[in-house]
């Protein structure tokens, strides 16, 4: 199986690092032409947790072309960037299977909409980020969740059944459920480290955000309690751990001065909340504060 992945930001260049460790054919769609040259120059360089360094070599190209059907396509962009990667998409092949890995809920109806066969969905519990223009660090890990949206599982088997050290995958059976609880993990470490610019593992350590932590959680099971059971805070604490040095997306958006993913994770949270007469108090003022702080970041 060949394997073409959109988008060499953090997440896209550390799925490309470590799937080239169990196939031989993988291409990245690279849209700057300093980070053409800078990949062409040094290969993908991959920090590991234990300070080593992985190096190797993708194909490198600028843009999507008509793929053959054994590719897979993986979408490693952000999700206010998807409304353009739609588009190249419906020219490609029905055959061709895709796969999304954003972080959030509206990109699962939209994808269903393309005309492609298999749509497959991941929710990635570990911690990447893009160091310079050819170096990623992983920076915790954790497991890739894949499920089924539509279409053909074999893919999905593959995927779930491969053995590449440190970077462990798994077989989900219901793929709104599982992006809706990687939402609600989104929902504790995302909005606090941005709003705090801290890294994930500070929040844990810092008692009074661990108190925040601790409140919100209670907040968002009483208004989704039938998650208290497969969600425990002991999961909130331990993703903080595992990826304690990393800088959430969210962060790195702002950090970047990008527009971040808060409607389609917290937002949409809050939504599925008022739909049952439920309110956030809690998420919500991180809701506000989070578009305050991104439209004043607009201004400067
Ligand atoms: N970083 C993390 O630790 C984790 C991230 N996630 C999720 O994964 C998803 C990706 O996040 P992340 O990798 O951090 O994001 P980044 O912003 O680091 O990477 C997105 C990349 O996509 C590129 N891109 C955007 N549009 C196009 C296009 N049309 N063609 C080619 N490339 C394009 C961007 O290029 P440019 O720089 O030019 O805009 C950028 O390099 C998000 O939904 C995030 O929430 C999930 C778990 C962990
Ligand atoms: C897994 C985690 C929390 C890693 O930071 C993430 O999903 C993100 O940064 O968006």
């Amino acid at each position: 199986m060949k394997i073409t992945i959109i988008g060499a930001g953090s997440v896209g260049m550390l799925v490309a690092s470590f799937l080239s460790e169990s196939f031989h054919d993988i291409s990245l769609i690279v849209r700057s032409n300093e980070q053409t040259i800078a990949l062409h120059e040094h290969g993908l360089v991959r920090e590991n947790l234990d300070g080593t360094i992985s190096k190797t070599k993708v194909n490198i190209k600028s843009h999507l072309t008509p793929l053959s059907e054994d590719t897979l396509i993986i979408v490693a962009v952000k999700y206010n960037q998807l409304q353009n990667i739609y588009k190249i998409l419906e020219t490609q092949h029905k055959n061709i299977p895709i796969l999304f890995l954003q972080n959030g809920l509206a990109h699962y109806e939209e994808a269903l909409c393309l005309p492609q066969e298999t749509i497959l969905f991941g929710s990635c519990q570990f911690g990447a980020e893009k160091i310079n223009q050819y170096t990623v660090a992983h920076r915790g890990i954790g497991v890739l969740k894949l499920a089924m949206g539509r279409g053909k599982e074999k893919i999905l088997h593959t995927l779930s059944e491969l053995k590449i050290q440190n970077f462990p995958t798994e077989y989900i059976e219901n793929a709104e459920q599982m992006l809706f609880e990687k939402a609600l993990l989104n929902c504790f470490i995302n909005p606090l480290t941005t709003l705090l610019m801290v890294k994930n593992g500070e929040l844990v350590e810092n008692v009074h955000s661990l108190k925040l932590l601790e409140d919100l959680y209670n907040e968002l099971m009483d208004a989704f309690p039938e998650e208290r059971e497969r969600f425990q805070f002991a999961d909130v604490k331990k993703l903080c751990i595992q990826t304690a040095s990393n800088t959430s997306s969210m962060l790195a958006d702002r950090i970047h001065n990008r527009q971040t993913e808060v409607k389609t994770i917290v937002g949409a949270v809050i939504k599925k909340a008022q739909v049952r007469g439920k309110s956030l108090p809690i998420l919500s003022t991180l809701y506000h504060l989070l578009l305050a702080v991104e439209e004043s970041g607009e201004k400067m």
